[in-house]
C-alpha cells in the first residue's frame, strides 16, 4: 500500500547555548492512508518537532520526508505554505482561531486561500462543516463567546475546511477537561472511519491506547516497537 507519510533517516538539531543540539535522531517512519497515529512520550523529547517537520512548518537538517506523494525539501516557503492549505489540516493545543472573526468565518478562511470555491459555496461548506461538529447554533458567534471543547470543535471542522487527506493535532485534548477531551476525541476518531489520516500528539494515555498506533518518542528517538500498519 501507498504511504502518505514517509520519513527517512531524519535529524533535527537546534542551536542552543552556541551548539548544535539534535532534538530528532534518525527517525524512520511510515504511516498508512487510514492510520491514526497517536505520538506520546516526556515532555521536551522531540515530539512538537516532529509534527512540525511533517507539515513543513519547519525543515529537518538531514534526512527525506515525502508526504502524500510530495517531497517537502524540493518545495519553497511559499509553494510549502498552499502545499500545506490544501493536504493538511492541522489543530493546535490552544485551538488558535483568530479572536476577532466568528466561527464561520474562521472556517471559510483556509478555502479562501485556496481559492477553489467561490463565496456562497464556501459559506455553504463552513455551515456543513460546523453543523458537523455540532457547532450549528454558535456559527456566528466569535470564538471567545463558546466554551474550550466548542473552540476545538470549530478548529477541527477548519482543519477539514480543504477536505485535506492528512489532519495532524499537536494535544488537541491537552486543554481540556476529560468529558470534553473524550467527545473531542470521538470527533477524531470519526474522521478516521471516514478514510482520513490522523497523527496527533498527545498526553492523554486513554486517549492514546485509542488509537490504531502508538509510536513513543524518547529522547529523539523512535522508542517502541511501534511501526504503524496499514489500517484497511
Ligand atoms: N525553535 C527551537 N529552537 C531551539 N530549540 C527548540 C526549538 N523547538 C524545540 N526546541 C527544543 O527541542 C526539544 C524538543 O522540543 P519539542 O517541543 O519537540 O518537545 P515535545 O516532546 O513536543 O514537548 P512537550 O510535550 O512539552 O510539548 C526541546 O529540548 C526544545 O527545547
Amino acid at each position: 500500500m501507498n504511504k502518505i507519510i514517509e520519513l527517512k533517516q531524519v535529524y533535527k538539531d537546534y542551536p542552543q547555548a552556541g551548539t548544535l543540539q539534535t532534538v530528532l535522531h534518525d527517525i524512520n517512519l511510515d504511516i498508512f492512508p487510514g492510520d491514526f497515529v497517536a505520538i506520546v512520550g516526556p515532555s521536551g523529547n522531540g515530539k512538537s518537532t516532529l509534527l512540525n517537520l511533517l507539515t513543513g512548518i519547519d525543515h529537518p537538517s538531514r534526512g527525506d520526508i515525502i508526504v502524500n506523494g510530495t517531497h517537502l525539501q524540493n518545495l519553497s516557503n511559499k509553494k510549502l505554505t498552499a502545499w500545506r492549505g490544501a493536504n493538511v489540516g492541522i489543530v493546535f493545543q490552544f485551538f488558535q482561531l483568530l479572536p476577532t472573526l466568528s466561527l464561520l468565518q474562521n472556517i471559510v478562511l483556509p478555502m479562501e486561500f485556496l481559492g477553489k470555491l467561490n463565496k456562497s459555496q464556501r459559506k455553504e461548506r463552513g455551515t456543513q462543516l460546523l453543523e458537523r461538529v455540532g457547532l450549528a447554533d454558535e456559527m456566528h458567534r466569535l470564538p471567545s463567546h463558546v466554551s474550550g471543547g466548542q473552540q476545538q470543535r470549530a478548529a477541527i471542522a477548519r482543519a477539514l475546511a480543504n477536505d485535506p487527506p492528512l489532519i495532524v493535532a499537536d494535544e488537541p485534548t491537552g486543554n481540556l477537561d476529560a468529558t470534553t477531551a473524550e467527545a473531542v476525541f470521538e470527533l477524531f476518531a470519526h474522521l478516521r472511519d471516514q478514510g482520513k489520516t490522523l497523527v496527533m500528539v498527545t498526553h492523554n494515555e486513554t486517549l492514546a491506547n485509542a488509537a490504531s498506533c502508538k509510536i513513543e518518542i524518547r529522547s529523539g528517538r523512535i522508542h517502541a516497537d511501534s511501526s504503524p500498519e496499514p489500517y484497511f
